[in-house]
């Protein structure tokens, strides 16, 4: 394919994943669950949180880069969505299926939106790959607007090795773990993975509004600068669900979203 809208509509195909109890214990422990946070982190307890689902699906944009819709190397997940359907069960196996549903046109960077579909949720990922950009197609989404002060603040440190762990769940891309592959996309050393931050602000934020954090029902978010392991971040929070995770050099996921049941 020449031109990245000839990928608009893809299939990427079909897979099911299995998993045991301790997939989802192992999530939890890397999104910075506590050990008094027993239904997280005892199998006797267990109540699997839905974001773990998006680590079953990590296959799908990475099946679009293997085929060569973009250079592997130097792209980066831009944005994520989660619709939860019905639980995900302690273990056993999720059967989903996946497509291409836009690409954008960002100038600098296309920008290809896979959505995973199975029984118990539905995925969408949005990959920002640069260099491709220019193709002569619409420009999608805009940044999202500015926000008023949040309703509440709460600290959340990341952990120095928490990319080494968070990729023992799946994501084993380079950047995560090597500096050479780091520097590959312009970064001074490994960045976390981005849906590692966005699960950390869910689970801050279920325990901010008093929520199970296995109650989650949708989440979103927009990664706008890497994170790196260790760093210190700030969760902020809206009534309405906004949701924006900031370092000190700025927001790290803005247009933020996240609704409990
Ligand atoms: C395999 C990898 C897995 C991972 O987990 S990687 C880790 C998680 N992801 C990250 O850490 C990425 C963090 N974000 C960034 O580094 C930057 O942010 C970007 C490189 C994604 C973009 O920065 P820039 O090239 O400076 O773009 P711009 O000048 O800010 O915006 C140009 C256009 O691109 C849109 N855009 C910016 N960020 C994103 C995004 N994250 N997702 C989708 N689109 C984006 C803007 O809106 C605008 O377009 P409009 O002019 O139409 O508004």
């Amino acid at each position: 394919m020449n031109s990245p809208a000839d990928w608009k509509g893809r299939v990427l195909g079909e897979r099911t994943v299995a998993y045991t109890d301790r997939d989802p214990i192992l999530y939890a422990l890397a999104i910075g669950a506590r050990p008094d946070e027993l239904d997280l982190v005892f199998e006797d307890r267990l109540r699997v949180l839905p974001p773990f689902a998006l680590t079953l699906a990590q296959w799908a944009p990475d099946v679009l880069g293997s085929a060569g819709a973009f250079e592997v190397g130097n792209a980066v997940h831009g944005s994520q969505r989660l619709q939860v359907l019905k639980p995900l069960p302690l273990a056993g196996e999720i059967s989903m299926q996946a497509r291409v549903t836009e690409v954008w046109d960002k100038g600098s960077a296309a920008v290809y939106d896979v959505a995973v579909e199975s029984d118990c949720f539905v995925a969408t990922w949005s990959l920002f790959c640069p260099g491709i950009g220019g193709f002569g197609g619409e420009r999608g989404p805009g940044r999202p607007s500015a926000l008023d002060s949040p309703d509440w603040t709460v600290p959340l440190s990341t952990a120095a090795n928490q990319a080494l762990l968070y990729r023992l769940l799946g994501d084993r891309h380079h950047i995560h773990v090597d500096p050479a592959a780091a520097a590959g996309i312009g970064q001074p050393r490994p960045i976390l993975h981005g849906l590692a931050t966005l699960g950390a602000g869910a689970l801050v934020a279920a325990r901010q509004v008093g929520a199970h954090p296995a109650d989650l029902t949708s989440l979103e978010g927009r990664f706008a600068a890497p994170v790196f392991p260790g760093e210190e971040l700030r969760v902020e929070g809206w009534s309405g669900g906004g949701l924006r995770i900031t370092s000190e050099r700025g927001p790290v996921v803005d247009g933020g979203r996240v609704h409990f049941g």
